[in-house]
């Protein structure tokens, strides 16, 4: 996998951990939404069960005195059935809200609605998380009830004529004395029992609502913190992801587009091409030696260049760039019609020289040659070395006449030049020959007319200088 689909691919990554992430923070909120729709529950359901305790003393004084008014024995099933279902004696109907004795008064009803199971009212405020204080008051509403009970068992005895034995046990012995029992349930003992059930329970309503408003308000306090903890996470996150994202765009990716651009522009054959890349890293370091690279292809290249261009000996041109160079001048010569002039250059004797004073010495004289003779030319004009001791000279813009003047010139400098070997002066002639371009000239016909003048300066001597 390359880097530029590794970028592409990271960065997908990187949005699909972000949705990941928002998606994280969305499902916390959620369960916070759905804690919090719980706990309202459970606070309702609580504050019901409660409540139900205080409603179902009510709807006992409720059964217990219209059964003693009307005579109604179903009122007084109704008064133990409430007992029964709130001491777990009897299974609760299905829907047993506070308000059940006021709906649900038909036999048929209450029995379709029974849940199969018995559980004790105190049993369920225990399981509903009720503290022990809390508890504790409703142990002493229940004691208080019990005492409300008897003087309502009084009543019910009263309707059938029996009379507590003082032990506890109703027994028949007289007539049924519903005035007494009416009495008995609406006396004031009876209405001080009742408050005194109803005071724990009041208190326990109260404890239990101030519980649950302490319950929730910490649960949103906790709840906010951890949100914020959620969202400060991903804020870091985020943040650490971008600066990652930007290092590694701009310290990585970026420098190696570069580089891999710089470095085909090298292979390419661009070898003064270099990477600019500056970063401090790695790649830094790649970058500094692709260009240390490119430095040293240049300049190798530029040497075998200049090695392939001049001669070893003397250092100018060699015989191929001279004629490159004849070439392009006399093309340039025809095109725009100005004189181009061509000298020839030959050392006279050179093999008498050689065998004389040896080889190496020969080679000092044609440096010497050179030297001089380039301190004739003008900076348009160029030297070559075309053969073994033979030098050509391309003279653009220049007429015959300048020709044979600047002819002389190297001519009289090689003949005023000289080596001094073992204290004795040394030197060499040389015989040049001078033609000018033609319109038919090709470079053959213009070197050969120029080697043919050159020649004529053999024949009538050496050292001098002849046209053609
Ligand atoms: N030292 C040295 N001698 C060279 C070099 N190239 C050619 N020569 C010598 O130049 C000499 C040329 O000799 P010839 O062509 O016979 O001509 P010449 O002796 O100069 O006689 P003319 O040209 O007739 O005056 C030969 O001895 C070559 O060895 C070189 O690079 N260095």
């Amino acid at each position: 996998m390359n880097i530029s689909t590794g970028n592409k691919i990271g960065f997908l990554c990187f949005i699909v951990i972000l949705s990941m992430w928002g998606y994280v923070v969305a499902h916390i909120i959620g369960i916070f939404d759905l804690r919090s729709i719980k706990d309202e529950k459970h606070h309702v359901y609580s504050l019901n069960i409660a409540n139900e305790l205080r409603q179902s003393s009510d709807d006992l004084t409720r059964m217990a005195r219209t059964y003693v008014v009307t005579g109604n024995e179903i009122y007084k099933e109704y008064y133990f059935d409430i007992i029964a279902i709130r001491n777990g004696d009897s299974p609760r109907p299905k829907k047993y809200p506070p308000t059940y004795w006021y709906t649900s008064l038909t036999p048929e009803r209450f029995a379709l609605d029974k849940l199969d199971i018995q559980v004790p009212l105190k049993n369920l405020m225990r399981d509903m998380g009720f503290t022990e204080s809390e508890l504790l008051l409703l142990q002493q509403s229940q004691a208080r009830s019990d005492n409300l009970m008897n003087i309502e068992k009084q009543a019910f005895a009263l309707m059938k004529g029996s009379y507590n034995d003082g032990k506890g046990t109703f027994t028949p012995k007289g007539v049924p004395d519903n005035a007494f029992a009416i009495k008995l349930l609406f006396s004031p003992q009876y209405q001080q029992e009742k408050i005194a059930i109803m005071q724990p329970i009041q208190k326990f309503i109260a404890a239990v609502e101030n519980r649950l408003i302490i319950e929730a308000d910490e649960f949103q306090t906790k709840q906010k913190k951890y949100l914020w903890y959620v969202i400060l996470l991903l804020v870091i996150s985020t943040l650490m992801a971008l600066i990652i994202t930007f290092y590694v765009r701009n310290k990585i990716v970026l420098p190696i587009f570069s580089l891999v651009h710089d470095a085909q522009s090298i292979a390419e054959g661009d070898y003064q091409a270099r990477s600019k890349v500056s970063v401090e890293n790695e790649i830094g370091s790649l970058s500094k030696n692709l260009n240390k690279m490119a430095n040293h292809i240049e300049r190798d290249i530029n040497k075998l260049k200049q090695m392939a261009t001049t001669d070893e000996l003397v250092g100018i041109a060699n015989r191929r760039a001279f004629m490159k160079s004849l070439q392009l001048e006399l093309e340039r010569s025809h095109r725009y019609q100005v004189p181009l002039c061509l000298l020839m250059l030959d050392v006279d004797y050179f093999k008498v020289f050689n065998d004389t004073y040896g080889h190496s010495i020969g080679d000092d004289v044609l440096k010497l040659i050179c030297k001089v003779s380039q301190l004739v030319l003008r900076e348009n004009d160029l030297m070559g070395r075309i053969g073994g001791e033979e030098f050509a000279f391309i003279l653009p813009a220049t007429n015959i006449d300048f020709a044979l003047i600047v002819a002389e010139r190297i001519r009289a400098a090689v003949d005023d030049a000289f080596l001094i070997i073992d204290g004795k002066k040394i030197k060499v002639t040389v015989s040049m020959g001078a033609t000018q371009l033609t319109n038919e000239d090709d470079v053959g016909l213009f070197l050969k007319r120029a080697d043919m003048a050159m020649y004529k300066s053999k024949d009538n001597g050496r050292n001098q200088t002849h046209y053609f």
